[in-house]
Formats: C-alpha cells, structure tokens, sequence
C-alpha cells in the first residue's frame, strides 16, 4: 500500500488559488449542504415531532417508539447511579476548573457611572430567557461540550436550559453527558441532533420547546441549520468542524520535540476529515522531520479515526513553510484558527505578533486536548476564520446588557439646551420641543 505523503506547502510559490483553499478549509463543506440542510428545517417546522423522528431513524440509526424524545428523571437518576467511577471523578475535576474560570466573568448585577454631575449611566446584565446547547454525538461522544456550554449558561442565570444531542441506535443519550447534566442543574435534555435538532429549537414542537438562542459546536449539518436560522434564533458563534494550528520554529530540533509536535497535530485532526490541522513553520528542517515521522503515526491510530487522520492530512491539512517569523505570524493571523499552539523558542514574544485566533496555548506543556477537557478555558470556539469576530463561548454569550440611565435636575437641565440645538440640527421637532416646552417637574 502507498504510504501518505503530508504535504508542505511553501506559502511564497502558492497560487491565490492554493492560498484560498487553505484558508477556506470546511467552509465550502457547510455550503454545499445547506439546500438539504433547508429541507430538514422546513419539514421539522411543518411535521414537527413526527420529522424528528424519521430524521433520527436515517442519520442516526436510531428508532424508539416508546420512548419520549426528552430524556427521562430515571434515565438520569440511571446514569448517574451507573457511571464508572473514574470518569465520573474526571468529569467532576475538570467541571470544577470550568466552574472557576467563568467565575470570573460574572458581571456585576449593574455598573452605573456618573458621566457629569446628576448624569447616571451605566448597564444591567439580565440572563436570555431560554437557551438550547448542542451536543454532538456523531463522531465521539462530548461529554465535555456539555459542561463547556452548561456552566456559563447556569453561572449567567439562564431561568430555561434545553439540551439537545444525538441518541445512540437504542435511543439512549450518552451517560457521562446525563452525569454533567444532572452535576450542573440542568433536567431537560432531548434525544435528537442534527439540522433536526437545530430547527426544533427555533420553532418548538409539541415534545420540545423553543428558546431564543442556540449555542453548540457542530458537524457541517448543525452549523448549516443555525447559519440559516439565523432570523428565527440567535445561532451564537460559529462552531463548526475543529482546527488547529500549531507554530514552532527552528528552536524544536531535537527528536523529542518533533516527537510532540507530530503527536500535537494529530489531536484535533482526528475529529474528522473536514477538520484542518497545520504546522506552520519558517523552519525548512523541522517540515522535513514533521513530514518524514507524522505516517508512521497515523498509521499506527485505530479506526475509524485513521482514516480520518488520512484524509485530513491530503485535505486541509498538512505543513506551511513561511520565510520568516513574520510571515508565519501572517499567515496564522489570515487564517484565523480555532486552536493555536505557539512551541517557539519565546513563545510568549511571538504571541504578541498574533491576533486572531480562539484560543491560544504557550509552550510545550500545553497540548490542544488539555485544554479541550481541563484547563477551564472554553473550548467551545469560532472556526472557519470566524476567530476574526469572535470569541470562545463565555458567560457573556449568555447574557445582554441593558442600559440604565438616571438623571437628577441639575443633570437635566446641564444637557438640555445641547440636546435641543442637535434635535433641531437632525429635523426632529418633537425630540425638540419635548425638553424646550417641557413642564418644570
Ligand atoms: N468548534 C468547536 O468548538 C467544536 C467543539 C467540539 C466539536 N467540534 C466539531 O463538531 C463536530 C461534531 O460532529 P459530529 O459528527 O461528531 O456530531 P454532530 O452531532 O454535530 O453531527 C451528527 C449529526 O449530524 C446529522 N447528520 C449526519 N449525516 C447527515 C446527513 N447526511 N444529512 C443530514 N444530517 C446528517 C445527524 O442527525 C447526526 O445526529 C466535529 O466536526 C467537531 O470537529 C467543534
Ligand atoms: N476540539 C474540540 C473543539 O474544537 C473540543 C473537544 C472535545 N472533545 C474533544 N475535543
Ligand atoms: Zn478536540
């Protein structure tokens, strides 16, 4: 059998073409579904619980006549009972450093400030009424999506949490997610993915009810749906197929470090053939050894997720070689990545020269899957170059603010006549005459 051959791409020879392909990665993958993607929506709106459930017997292989499309108390009270010690105990460590890091963005019930003597203005952050988080279940189970979305839902004070996630062929939902739910406080869970999953938050169903927002990373298919109901709820940020990117320079040499390296890359790669995973590296002697040893390690990866690894590295993966440290930093800031690992000599000076990325790991002890599971940071993340707007899910994708505003007489009576020389200035009369003939209070 021919062995894989990762390609390396030197940036300065690429066509626009080549460059373009690198940079769009999934994107074009999310297109090419969206008509079928528009189908499913439509007929969850028309059928309801009856299209679920035909959507969920294609895609997931899953039928379960007799039982309710939200999960049951029992089931949970099951789960929770039966879990593996050990995984329950590794759950409950990495919900608690997720817990502390999104502590800290907690707002304060409300900030006023006084902007000039008897003119109070400030913000109140109030929860969003209703909210469905999105667990995937199609390539791996996400035990760990759960509590990346749950916890700043329920720190923010999020009164209606719905889950929703792709049952097993039994119609069973994956139990370490029925652990975290219950360990996090939230009941309602649903046994549907997908579009399907997607569409029956925006509109409800008789089983399932609606919620203003919907958060959750995705397959093609999920975020197809929330790009396309973005009239109907707030899809939140864009969290499609995982990327990375890892940056490293001249200073890895030593067999160790390609070592780590390669095995760094494989991580996020492994999601899936449409995720993306580069190295992006001025360093012609290190793509050489990233080249020669990552085969080797792929094929030494079990199924299905070797083929994955395969396909991704003759797809959208594989090794970027820039002229320079400046270059590199240019290349990774086009792009965009979701993960970005920085194993430079001063990883700390090169971040400076970086801007957009979801997330950003320091240094060698800091590999992707930590921080996909444990650090606290979030690991719900923009892909698809959305890093440019976006940011990583947060207590504050949970919230909006409502300016409060409060005046005083001498406040009042500090503004009025501006307010009325730039009413009058824009041609509203009655913004006008509401402060010129306004009855001394
Ligand atoms: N950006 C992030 O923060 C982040 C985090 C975790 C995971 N991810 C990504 O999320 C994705 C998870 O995908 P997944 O597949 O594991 O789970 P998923 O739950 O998103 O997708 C599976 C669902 O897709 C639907 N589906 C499957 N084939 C279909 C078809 N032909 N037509 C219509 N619908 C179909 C099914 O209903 C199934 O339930 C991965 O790409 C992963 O990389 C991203
Ligand atoms: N890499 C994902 C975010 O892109 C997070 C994750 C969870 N489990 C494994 N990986
Ligand atoms: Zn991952």
């Amino acid at each position: 059998m021919k062995s894989l051959s990762i390609p390396v791409f030197t940036w300065n020879t690429l066509s626009q073409e080549e460059k373009s392909t690198l940079l769009t990665r999934s994107e074009e993958d999310i297109r090419e579904v969206q008509d079928s993607v528009r189908s499913i929506i439509e007929d969850v709106k028309q059928r309801g619980d009856e299209a679920i459930r035909e959507y969920t017997a294609r895609f997931d292989k899953a039928e379960f006549p007799h039982k309710p499309l939200q999960v049951t108390e029992d089931e949970i009270d099951e789960a929770v009972r039966t879990l593996d010690p050990k995984i329950a105990r590794a759950l409950d460590y990495a919900m608690e450093n997720v817990t502390r890091f999104h502590q800290a963005q907690v707002p304060a019930a409300m900030d006023m400030h006084q902007i000039r003597p008897g003119i109070w203005a400030g913000e109140r952050a109030t929860p969003i009424d209703s909210v469905g988080l999105y667990i995937p279940r199609g390539r791996g189970s996400f035990p760990s999506m759960l509590y990346m979305l749950a916890i700043p839902a329920k720190l923010a004070g999020v009164p209606n949490i719905s889950i929703v996630t792709p049952p097993g062929p039994d119609g069973t939902v994956d139990p370490a997610c029925l652990y975290a739910a219950r360990s996090i406080g939230v009941s309602t869970v649903y046994r549907v993915g997908g579009a399907q999953a997607i569409a029956a938050l925006a509109f409800g169903t008789p089983s399932i009810r609606p919620c203003l927002k919907v958060l959750g990373p995705g397959s093609m298919y999920v975020t197809a749906a929330k790009r396309l109901l973005s009239g109907t709820i707030d899809p939140g940020l864009p969290a499609g197929p995982s990327e990375s990117i890892l940056w490293a320079d001249a200073s890895q040499n030593t067999q160790d470090d390609i070592t780590r390296i390669c095995l760094d890359l494989l991580i996020e790669a492994e999601h899936g053939a449409d995720s993306s995973a580069l190295l992006v590296t001025d360093d012609q002697t290190l793509a050489r050894r990233v080249a020669e040893t990552l085969p080797a390690l792929i094929e030494n990866t079990p199924e299905p997720r070797r083929e994955f690894l395969k396909k991704v590295f003759s797809g959208y993966g594989g090794i970027i070689l820039g002229q320079n440290e400046a270059q590199a930093a240019d290349i990774i800031n086009q792009f965009a990545p979701e993960h970005l690992s920085i194993q430079t000599r001063e990883p700390v000076d090169s971040v400076a020269l970086i801007k957009n990325a979801g997330e950003i790991l320091l240094g060698p002890f800091a590999p992707f899957s930590a921080a996909n599971y444990a650090i606290g940071a979030n690991a719900v993340l923009p892909t698809g170059g959305y890093a440019k707007t976006w940011s990583a899910v947060s207590v504050r994708d949970f919230i909006k603010y409502n300016s409060i505003i409060q005046m005083t007489r001498r406040g009042y009576q500090d503004l009025r006549d501006h307010v009325i020389t730039l009413a009058d200035y824009e041609g509203f009369p009655s913004h006008s005459r509401a402060l010129k003939d306004r009855p001394e209070a």
